[in-house]
């Protein structure tokens, strides 16, 4: 999958400027800068959610996971049905086998099924609208900050997942983030957003390792200081 020159503008403002970035098969591509870089706009357009100039070519089903999975599940809805939405082409038994499956990739029993997401606990939820999307036979998923709205002692299970996901299925996915710590933990290569352009794009070690731009090396400073 290749984005090609993106650009998003609102109205006079550039939120994206030529921003070009290949995300190979089986890789996780992160996209990490700080509030306003641009990253989620990214997303929108990759997702056909915002117009833009530029090509996205290599992907046709694309599927996004979102930070809040409580705002991207219908509250009246079980999560069985939920995830099975995008399955109604196949015969009711199908359905359902198939529903356990992709509640299984995301390691919830299938008693998770009947369920509705107000019973659920955060992360659960998370996982419910990662086997929403992985339902719909994607061959791209953008995860834009999906960890941010969880508690930190599950944001690590859900981090898991998406490298798991990754090794079992080989699905390309661009992994937005403003936080390099998760970024580096959970993508192969890692691209660095800074007012709308790609200022640094690299294989995660590398780029942690011996950082090019100076705004990177800002980024990473940040890290320990978080951390201590
Ligand atoms: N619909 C919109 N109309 C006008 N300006 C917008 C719109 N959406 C985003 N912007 C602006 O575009 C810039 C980039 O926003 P975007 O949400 O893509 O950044 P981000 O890096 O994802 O930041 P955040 O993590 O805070 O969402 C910001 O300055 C934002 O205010």
């Amino acid at each position: 999958m290749r984005i090609d020159d993106l650009t998003v503008r609102y109205g006079a403002f550039t939120a994206v400027d030529g921003v070009t970035l290949e995300i190979p098969p089986g890789r996780i591509v992160g996209l990490v800068g700080e509030s306003g870089s641009g990253k989620s706009s990214v997303a929108r357009a990759v997702s056909g959610l915002v117009p833009h100039t530029g090509s996205v070519t290599g992907a046709s089903r694309i599927q996004m996971i979102f930070q809040d999975p409580y705002a991207s599940l219908d509250p009246r809805m079980r999560v069985g049905d939920s995830v099975g939405e995008a399955l109604l082409h196949l015969p009711r038994r199908a359905r359902a086998a198939e529903v356990t499956r992709l509640l299984g990739m995301v390691s919830l029993p299938p008693e998770t099924a009947p369920s509705y997401p107000r019973e659920l606990s955060g992360g659960q939820r998370q996982r419910v609208a990662i086997a929403r999307a992985l339902a719909a036979d994607p061959d791209l998923l953008v995860a834009d900050e999906i960890t941010s709205a969880l508690d930190v002692s599950v944001q690590g299970s859900i981090l898991n997942l998406i490298r798991s996901l990754r090794d079992r299925t080989g699905l390309p996915i661009l992994f937005i983030s403003h936080n390099l710590a998760v970024v580096r933990y959970v993508c192969d290569e890692i691209a660095v957003m800074h007012r709308g352009r790609v200022v640094e794009h690299g294989h995660t070690v590398d780029l942690v390792s011996s950082p090019a731009d100076p705004y990177t090396r800002t980024l990473l400073e940040a890290v320990p200081r978080l951390r201590r």
